[in-house]
């Protein structure tokens, strides 16, 4: 049966990295002071060595999986338009004050030439403003700037005027603040809306906006990217294929999509608008840092996403094993920088 033989044909295939060994960039590294209140790791740009967890990194992963010729489809191409992001533009529509259990934020929602999705910026803090916002635009008038979030400050009932700000610092952009925190997060309605336990993805958005919230200022930059790029509908067969043994790499390259198909050139774009060329990045995925620094931000810092439950190898209170087994094999198949708990060595990976 069909079935059977892709199953073989993709765990009987090697993963040959070994010509990826050599073009590793050199090491530079920059410090800078460790924020308070959060767990961060050592400093670094520019450097795919220094974020690489030996030879299996996602950018490996990304180029160099050897997909059966049995299920190779156009579909494993990216189009042509991922490998230039000049082109891509994007302008903040709108902007909204949001009260969360976690501080007030600003959503921040932004349309593109590229797609027709909502991609999202959720801010925090007073000196992060969007360019494409704030420009005025034909013909608008006050209401409509104030309508569209374009004001400054916070609003109050029966305010006419766009730049009135209530009694905030309207010098605090001058304030010298370190870097921001970024998260560039892609959508999991699964493990955010439904609260999943297959994923850590929920976790991850509530701990990246609760840092931020603490530091004072940063961004969650929330992009439509479902299922690492594949959508719900494959990540929901993708869930199916790993209830039948299948992990979450080889589940995706059974539906004849790449482990990742992201592409982080739209949440550079927004970093732009937002004026953030120096950031410090919430992400244990090595792959995104390097694409957002090949786009010309500079990634000062990573700052590790540890999994609650990993953190002191914990052993307790584990939301469950499902989680644990897609942790470990993004380790070990993706090459995420997180360090597996002695615990969960012996597990498989399904
Ligand atoms: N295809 C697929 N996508 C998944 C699965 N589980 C979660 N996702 C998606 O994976 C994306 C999150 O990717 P992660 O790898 O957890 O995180 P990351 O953003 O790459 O890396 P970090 O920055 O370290 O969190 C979201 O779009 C989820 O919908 C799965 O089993 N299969």
């Amino acid at each position: 049966m069909g079935f059977h033989n892709t199953e073989e044909a993709i765990f009987t295939q090697p993963l040959d990295v070994s010509t990826y060994n050599t073009s590793l960039k050199t090491e530079t590294s920059t410090t800078i002071t460790k924020p308070s209140n959060v767990t961060s790791t050592k400093c670094s740009t520019s450097s795919k060595k220094n974020f690489t967890n030996g030879l299996t990194n996602n950018h490996i992963l990304r180029h160099s999986f050897r997909t059966p010729d049995a299920i190779k489809t156009p579909s494993n191409t990216p189009p042509t338009f991922f490998k230039n992001n000049n082109s891509v533009k994007v302008e903040c529509q709108v902007r909204a004050r949001i009260p969360t259990s976690t501080g007030e934020f600003f959503l921040h929602l932004y349309r593109n030439n590229r797609d027709n999705k909502e991609h999202l910026a959720v801010v925090y803090g007073d000196n992060i403003r969007s360019n494409s916002l704030d420009a005025s635009r034909p013909e608008e008038n006050e209401m409509d700037r104030i309508i569209r979030g374009a004001y400054k400050g916070r609003l109050k009932p029966g305010q006419i005027k766009s730049d009135i700000s209530d009694g905030d610092d309207p010098n605090i952009s001058s304030i010298q603040l370190p870097p921001p925190l970024v998260r560039i997060h892609s959508e999991c309605f699964t493990g955010e809306t439904v609260h999943s336990a297959r994923c850590d993805c929920g976790e991850q958005l509530d701990e990246a906006m609760r840092l931020i919230q603490l530091e004072g200022h940063g961004v969650v930059i929330y992009l439509r990217q479902e299922g690492r790029g594949i959508g719900l509908a494959d990540k929901l067969r993708a869930y199916n294929l790993q209830d039948l043994g299948y992990d979450t790499v080889t589940a995706n390259l059974f539906l004849k999509h790449p482990p990742d198909l992201r592409n982080y050139d739209v949440a550079t774009k927004i970093l732009d608008d937002l004026n953030l060329s120096t950031i410090r990045l919430l992400t244990n995925n090595p792959d995104k840092i390097e694409q957002i620094e090949e786009a010309g931000i500079k990634v000062i810092e990573r700052v590790p996403m540890i999994p609650i439950t990993w953190q002191n190898n914990l052993d307790s209170n584990r939301i469950g094993k499902e989680v644990d087994q897609y942790l470990k094999v993004k380790v070990e198949r993706m090459g995420h920088l997180l360090s597996i708990p002695e615990t969960l060595l012996h597990i498989d990976n399904i």
